[in-house]
């Protein structure tokens, strides 16, 4: 097994299909050992970028480094990875310890050294119990896990993802997740993963590359995207339930407030979610009236819909006791803190002036 992964660094990438532009000059990089997220809405072109590092397909233009080493022009086998798809393709006719050692055997690894690899990610993945079974007789996570197992022990410092834990239930899916950060971490290997489930991507990347139609929409830590969305695309994207977005007519705010570059609120669209969402609004110096139009209990929380004068949907996120009723008029209120800017002609932050 690999003790250490190599970083990766995507500059200016681009794929064509034909006249069709699906990665529009694409950039990022990960240190070694760290673990990247492509995430994104279907269509975005996450697995598309995932064989494009894999060398799976040809680039359009641009270039991938791997440890530092242009890799653009060279065939998948000469990049010394391993990949593991939703469908994780065992061999049925195998055992699971022939599964997961196949590669070692492929390498003419010597006796000792595989049954030592192969203890060691048995061990890691829980395994242990499973060796003599065929894929037939595992669950669906555990044929995952063996699938995982089988990429880690080739030895490759890197494993690409894509979307590998789909096919699982959502408890399996938690479980899985968290074996596979604890593996990034205890192994060392750099993990490039792909998904459009923010909640997996939040959980487990060191860094998230938020795609939208083929370009970056924003590239951050988890904490980054989710406290400093760099747009109106980022702040709805992710949070459950997302962003609040309202027009600066639709707001009370207060009259000193200034917007960087010289721009007038007027300009802005007003970010806000729905759990610095206050009700009901005391001294906030940021309001927004608006009808209640349905009320969800989920258990923490109650998700209160609204709608403003203007039509404009928005949600609160409520966990005290005076639960406001369908059709109240109610005013909800936040602070300067909470309160995100978005420039109405690109969508993009701008900074509150001081
Ligand atoms: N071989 C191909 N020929 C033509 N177009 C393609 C090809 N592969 C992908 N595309 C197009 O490229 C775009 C990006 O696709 P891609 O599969 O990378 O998206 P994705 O973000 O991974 O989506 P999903 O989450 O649905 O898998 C899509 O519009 C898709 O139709």
């Amino acid at each position: 097994m690999s003790e250490s992964g190599v970083s990766i660094e995507v500059q200016g990438l681009r794929k064509s299909w034909g006249a069709v532009e699906v990665l529009k000059a694409v950039d990022f990089g990960i240190e070694a050992g760290g673990f990247l997220t492509l995430l994104g809405p279907s269509g975005c072109g996450k697995s598309t970028l995932l064989r494009l590092i894999c060398g799976l397909d040809e680039v359009s233009g641009g270039q991938i480094l791997i440890d530092g080493k242009d890799v653009t022009g060279k065939a998948a086998a000469e990049r010394n990875l391993g990949m593991v798809f939703q469908n994780y393709a065992l061999f049925p006719h195998m055992t699971i310890e022939e599964n997961i050692s196949y590669g070692l055997k492929i390498r003419k690894v010597p006796a000792a050294e595989k049954k030592k690899q192969l203890d060691r990610v048995a061990e890691l993945m829980a395994l242990g119990s499973l060796l003599d079974r065929r894929p037939g007789q595992l669950s669906g996570g555990q044929q995952q896990r063996v699938a995982l197992a089988r990429v880690l022990v080739s030895g490759r410092p890197l494993v690409l993802m894509d979307e590998p834990l789909s096919n699982l239930d959502a408890k399996l899916r938690v479980e899985i997740r968290s074996e596979i950060r604890s593996l990034n971490k205890k192994l060392g290997i750099t993990i490039v993963y792909v998904t459009h489930d923010q909640s997996e991507a939040l959980s487990m990347s060191d860094r998230v590359v938020l795609m939208s139609a083929g370009e970056v929409a924003q590239v951050g830590t988890p904490k980054e995207l989710y406290e400093h969305p760099a747009n109106t695309f980022s702040a709805t994207f992710i949070g459950t339930p997302p962003t609040n977005i309202l027009d600066s007519s639709e707001v009370e705010f207060p009259a000193d407030l200034g917007v960087a570059g010289g721009h007038k609120v007027t300009d802005c669209q007003f970010g806000i979610r729905p759990e610095n969402l206050g009700f009901p609004a005391e001294d906030h110096e940021f309001r927004v009236k608006a009808r209640v139009q349905s009320v969800e209990y989920e258990g923490k929380v109650f998700l209160i819909h609204l709608v403003t004068a203007a039509g404009t949907t928005m949600v609160l996120s409520y966990s005290g006791a005076s639960v406001p009723q369908e059709g109240e008029e109610i005013t909800v209120g936040w602070g300067r803190e909470q309160t995100h800017l978005f420039l109405k002609k690109d969508g993009n932050a701008i900074a509150i002036e001081r």
